[in-house]
């Protein structure tokens, strides 16, 4: 059961009222009224990216539900994580399917974050869909195809993409489009990719896979499994040049191409230091995908290109 608890007011007339003031002000809220035309319920709040997703739902104005999906609950009496000081009310996979009925009731414009484990990906891809609840989805891992066609099919909406950084969603675009443009481009050259990223990420960089795949459709002989993980924190300060303050959170990734005969080499990389970046791109998205449910959209599956494509990246 759920604590019969409202969700902290975020309301519109208090928001209304500080607007007042000038006329340009009272501009500028009416559009963040108007977003605000939905509830975000981000999940997994007790992990890094959760917390982060929360942080910046706040900073948006977002109505941000007192409630997260989380882990099986292994510490007695833990019922809740707080968020900028507001409690959100823990519910384990025991009691999700019976609580989703009373938070929909509650919250009918609901859309929900997922940044979850790759170990529960398609439980949770299972769980949106089996209630028809749009989401917008940054976990990494699981049989990606498996999930796009399940989404696809049940028409749920949602935003699913492996990184949420405006600028590298940017360049993912690029890479897709050259691979689309100039397919053979780099047809005999050797890639070499080394990821970098906190010691405690599960799997492979799913950003890293998705670069890969424009690469190889540009010619490039590689399979995922070659990509090289960077996990241990005295080389990622020795050899990535982590800085020590970044080692519970960083995601560094190079991707470097060399000609069969070495005589040239192309390198990119993207490095970034903690989380805003996606936690910002994922409200973002949120925004993003409540539009098309007011409208109503044919399309219901989307990624980020989608979303950078549509200019709702701030
Ligand atoms: N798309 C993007 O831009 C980005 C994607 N990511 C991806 O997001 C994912 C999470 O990363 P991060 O936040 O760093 O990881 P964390 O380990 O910090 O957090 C994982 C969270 O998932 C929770 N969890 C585990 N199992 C379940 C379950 N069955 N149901 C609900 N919640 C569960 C954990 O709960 P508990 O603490 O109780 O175990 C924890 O809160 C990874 O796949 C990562 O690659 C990360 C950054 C950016
Ligand atoms: O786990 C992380 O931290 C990140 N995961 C995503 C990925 O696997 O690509 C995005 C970014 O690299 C951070």
């Amino acid at each position: 059961m759920l604590a019969s608890r409202q969700p902290r007011s975020l309301g519109v007339s208090d928001a209304t009222n500080r607007c007042r003031r000038t006329r340009t002000s009272v501009v500028v809220m009416a559009m963040v009224t108007n977003k605000r035309q939905f509830q975000l319920m981000v999940n997994s709040c007790t992990g890094k990216m959760g917390q982060a997703v929360a942080e910046a739902a706040l900073r948006a104005n977002i109505d941000l539900v007192p409630y997260t999906l989380c882990a099986p609950l292994d510490v007695e009496n833990k019922n809740h994580v707080t968020v900028q000081g507001i409690k959100l009310e823990l519910v384990p996979p025991s009691v999700r399917d019976t609580a989703i009925t009373e938070i929909k009731a509650r919250y009918p414009n609901l859309i929900m974050v997922d940044y979850t484990l790759p170990d529960a990906i398609h439980d949770m891809v299972d769980f949106y869909v089996r209630h028809n609840t749009p989401f917008v989805m940054g976990t990494t891992g699981g049989d990606r195809a498996r999930i796009l066609s399940e989404v696809e099919a049940a028409k749920t909406y949602a935003v699913i993409a492996p990184n949420m950084g405006k600028q590298i969603v940017a360049f993912q675009a690029i890479m897709d489009m050259m691979a689309k443009n100039f397919p053979g481009a780099f047809s005999g050259y050797k890639l070499r990719v080394v990821e970098s990223h906190q010691s405690t990420k599960k799997d492979t960089s799913g950003t890293a896979k998705a670069v890969v795949q424009s690469f190889v459709e540009m010619g490039v002989k590689f399979d995922v499994s070659q990509i090289e993980l960077v996990r241990e924190p005295k080389d990622q300060v020795e050899v990535m040049k982590v800085p020590e303050s970044a080692l519970n959170g960083h995601a560094y990734h190079t991707y470097q191409l060399v000609s069969a005969d070495g005589t040239v080499m192309f390198e990119f990389q993207h490095n970034v230091i903690g989380r805003t970046t996606y936690a910002e791109g994922t409200v973002d998205a949120s925004f993003f995908l409540a539009q098309r449910i007011a409208e109503r959209s044919e399309k219901t599956l989307y990624n980020m290109i989608d979303v950078l494509r549509a200019g709702a990246m701030r």
